[in-house]
């Protein structure tokens, strides 16, 4: 969400970032309803003014001023409430317009409507030469009995799955592994459950543009998040942080829910895009400074990396164009691993800067050094997301005989040389 006072003093800025992101916001419309809102305001004032004056006068008046002072009183109370219905519904339709102003883009982020647009900077590692004909990961998930692909479709519906085995294990020991090396960067380990209100889902930014990606528990009012970015940007809603308290950091630790909604065909077989699995966020609330949240930016980023380098996968570093890169950021970066069996990189992780535009939806603020107080700055990155990361470690580091040899960091994990 961005001030009202910033889109007034930044309106050019402004309908710039709505053009290349391709929002739909009339900000003539929020302009307009916000003067309405400001001169009904001045309206209710003046009568509350009005009416305060007249009783003052009651008590002195003589008794037949009195019936006439009381009609006057009367009259400017019952304008006021009048108003104040109309003052309700402009001010609800003026919030629900500021929900939808889009982030002001980094300036270096390349201009385009979606992910066409985004552009590799940085690429590290080689995919590998195999000197064989390689698998996809179902097949050598089926060749190893590493999971359950088929009869848990008859269970649960499409995009689900069960891991099996070493593969279920390993699963579990490479999200402790990526929590600790997290949390070993000064991240607190936190886990977060995935059913929240819609007020977080608001405050986080999915709604109200994506709330058909979202699953619905509707007798309770709560919704499953596809991100524990969601419970930990409202975790501290509405309170003041000192500032010696900044800067937040959290590993958050969840279960994550997506309905996938928008993605049909998209990635059907194997562990790609699922409905339910599970990741270690990187997240942290900051002050509001557009340095310190470049730092954070850059360390988020480093973090993520330095798994992707422990885990031997050949990665590039994406700029997110001002289309892909959603209403709310200032800057993303994605990181895509290499997958052999596509021949191309895929998304694994995603890097955001969000300046105050989350703080401001979920009223996060902090008092400054200077004593004032300010929304604060939040910024989230993927630490490891799975089985979406199986994908590439089990297709990379396949053998000739079908098993995967894991990379060092993982072999002391699995107490073998092999998965
Ligand atoms: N449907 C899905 N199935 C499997 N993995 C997914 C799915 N959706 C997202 N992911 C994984 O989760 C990562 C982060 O998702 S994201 O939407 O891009 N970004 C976020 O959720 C941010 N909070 C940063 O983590 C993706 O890069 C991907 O690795």
């Amino acid at each position: 969400m961005l001030g009202i006072d910033f889109i007034k003093g930044n309106r050019e800025a402004v309908e710039r970032a709505i053009e290349v992101k391709c929002v739909k916001l009339d900000l003539g419309e929020v302009l307009n309803l916000d003067g309405e809102v400001r001169a009904l305001k001045t309206e209710i004032e003046k009568l509350r003014a009005e009416r305060n004056a007249i009783s003052g006068r009651f008590k002195d008046a003589a008794p037949e001023e009195k019936a006439e002072l009381g009609r006057k009183a009367k009259e400017a109370g019952a304008r006021a409430s009048e108003l104040e219905a109309d003052l309700g519904a402009k001010q609800e339709a003026l919030n629900a317009l500021l929900l939808l102003a889009p982030n002001i883009p980094y300036e270096g982020a390349p201009i385009g409507p979606d992910e066409s647009a985004n552009v590799v900077v940085r690429t590290e590692g080689k995919p590998p030469k195999f000197g064989f004909e390689p698998l996809d990961h179902v097949e050598l998930i089926e060749k190893n009995d590493w999971a359950d692909l088929s009869r848990i479709t008859q269970v649960s519906g499409s995009r689900t799955y069960c891991l099996k085995g070493r593969l279920a294990l390993l699963e579990t020991k490479l999200m402790g592994w990526a929590l600790e090396k997290i949390a070993g960067a000064g991240f607190t380990p936190i886990t977060v459950p995935a059913i929240a209100r819609p007020e977080a889902f608001f405050n986080q930014g999915q709604f109200p543009g994506h709330m058909e990606e979202t699953y619905h528990l509707p007798e309770d009012d709560l919704w499953l998040a596809g991100t524990a970015e969601v419970a930990l940007t409202s975790l501290h809603s509405g309170e003041i942080i000192e500032a010696d308290k900044l800067p937040v950091l959290y590993a958050g630790y969840s279960p994550c829910f997506r309905r996938e909604a928008g993605s049909a065909g998209k990635d059907v077989r194997g562990l790609l895009r699922v409905h339910q699995f599970v990741k270690v966020e990187q997240y942290v609330i900051c002050e509001a400074d557009a340095a310190t949240s470049a730092e954070w930016h850059s360390k988020l980023l480093a973090l993520a990396e330095s798994l992707l380098q422990a885990l031997e996968i050949p990665y590039q570093v994406i700029e997110t164009s001002t289309g892909d890169m959603g209403l709310g950021k200032y800057r993303m970066n994605d990181i895509e691993s290499w997958v052999p069996s596509l021949g191309k990189y895929r998304e694994t992780h995603s890097c955001s800067t969000l300046h105050d535009w989350q703080a401001r939806r979920a009223n996060i603020r902090y008092r400054g050094a200077d004593g004032k107080v300010r929304f604060a700055h939040t910024l989230n990155n993927t630490a490891l997301a799975s089985p979406r990361i199986l994908v590439p470690l089990l297709e990379n580091h396949q053998t000739e005989d079908g098993r995967v040899k894991l990379p060092k960091a993982l072999q002391e994990l699995m107490g073998d040389e092999f998965l």
